[in-house]
């Protein structure tokens, strides 16, 4: 195994110093014999965990495999992703789940922890084998209908319960589907100007608290999707402040862009829940500062062609977005690097409970982690992306930073800024 001396490389920002990887771990020297990095003006942060990515495999291979989704999170500074369960078939069988975290191994790029559906078919009628997922190969610790919401409050009860005893979460999409039948957009001063259809706020946070409610109540843990109101922020509040067991997330695209963007009927603005207003985005920012949003979570949802280049209405929801995370949330935060560490790669992997990852880079533990050039600025090319679909709402954006290495216990997937299989 090669061994690697990353020079004078800034620790979370902090001065400059080396930094010795071998045998898959932060060793201490002696470095004779390893090959050299010159990381002058570089950042190390431990590498980045994923909790909500769409990976399309089994079933849309043309929109995304497990290995393109793997490399394109390897390229964006992650070493984890979570895989969401809306495949084809769904992953609410231990079959599914095993086969999923079996082709994450095989592309060997990023580790791959499959999720598992809480309902069979994510169809909210009856719930998935969720014991034969965890205790399957994949050991499955995280459960969610992500696409669609569990909105019968009895089977939310049912699963919260049942999780409880391994100590699993239950994500969950927080979206009332009959408060947002036929939207298309945010609901408010533009979609009444466009005509369209909108996604009332209120969808989402009646059914925050609603779960809240019930995980308190249960005892269990809940983790809340995308969130994307300055409602939804308070109702989290003062769950937290309660002491239920609630984590939850914000998408780079919900902290930097807004409903305005509908305007211009472009679909790959489309994406649920949907883009919301300037005062929606404040309030997200200063709860990610604050801790209320424990995470960001890309919630890249790769689409072929087809299915985003066509009218508005007939377009999916959903943005690439494990390549430009990172660039998103340094953009949106500056460079407060310890605060993009925790909320980018500790916390994430803490609330999932994987080992191994969104560790300090201390002397014996796992060498994962990337390298940022934070002065470097980038124009986003869709066609540059390893992932296989182009659905980036940043295309001819320029964003700071570039993921210059990225590694996975001590092996590089990323170097010089391109993968390296
Ligand atoms: N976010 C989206 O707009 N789409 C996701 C599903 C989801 O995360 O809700 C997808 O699978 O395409
Ligand atoms: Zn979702």
């Amino acid at each position: 195994m090669t061994a690697y001396l990353i020079k004078g490389v800034r620790l979370l920002g902090g001065d400059p110093a080396d930094l010795l990887i071998a045998d898959g771990v932060i060793a201490e020297g002696p470095a004779d014999g390893a090959e050299v990095i010159d990381a002058e003006g570089l950042v190390a942060l431990p590498g980045l965990v994923d909790l909500h990515t769409h990976l399309r495999e089994p079933g849309r291979e043309d929109a995304e495999t497990v290995e393109t989704g793997s490399r394109a999170a390897a390229l964006g500074g992650y070493t984890a992703v979570f895989a969401m369960a809306n495949t084809s078939p769904v992953a609410d069988t231990a079959g599914v789940v095993e086969q999923v975290w079996r082709l994450g191994r095989e592309a060997g790029l990023v580790d791959v922890q499959p999720i598992g559906a809480v309902t069979v078919g994510l169809a909210g009628k009856q719930l998935a084998e969720l014991g034969a997922m965890a205790t399957s190969a994949a050991n499955v610790r995280i459960f969610s209908d992500d696409g669609f919401c569990v909105a019968d409050p009895r089977l939310m009860r049912r699963a919260l319960e049942y999780v409880k005893a391994f100590d699993g979460i239950i994500a969950q999409h927080a979206e009332e589907p009959r408060l947002t039948e036929g939207a298309q957009m945010h609901e408010g001063e533009v979609s009444t100007r466009l005509g369209l259809t909108g996604w009332p706020a209120v969808a989402e946070e009646a059914i925050i608290a609603r779960d809240v409610l019930l995980a308190e109540h249960v005892g269990s843990r809940l983790h809340v999707c995308h969130v994307s109101t300055a409602g939804s922020v308070e109702v989290l509040r003062q769950a937290k402040a309660r002491g239920v067991r609630v984590t939850a997330e914000v998408t780079p695209h919900h902290l930097l862009l807004t409903d305005e963007l509908a305007a211009s009927y472009d679909p790959v603005y489309k994406v649920n829940p949907p883009l919301r207003t300037a005062s929606d985005v404040r309030a997200l920012r200063q709860a990610l500062v604050d801790g209320v949003i424990d995470i960001v979570a890309t919630d890249h949802a790769p689409h072929a062609v087809e299915d985003k280049e066509c009218e508005w209405a007939y377009a999916r929801p959903g943005m690439v977005g494990l390549e430009t995370a990172l660039p998103v949330v340094l953009s949106v935060l500056g460079e407060q690097w310890d605060l993009i560490a925790e909320r980018m790669s500790r916390a994430p992997a803490r609330i999932a409970g994987l080992a191994g990852h969104g560790t300090d880079l201390t002397v014996g533990s796992p060498a994962n982690l990337t390298l940022v050039d934070p002065s470097a600025r980038r124009v986003v090319d869709p066609s540059g992306l390893a992932s296989r679909s182009r659905n980036t709402p940043y295309a001819g954006t320029t964003l700071p930073g570039r993921i210059v290495a990225t590694f996975l216990r001590g092996e590089p997937t990323v170097l010089d800024g391109k993968a390296v299989k």
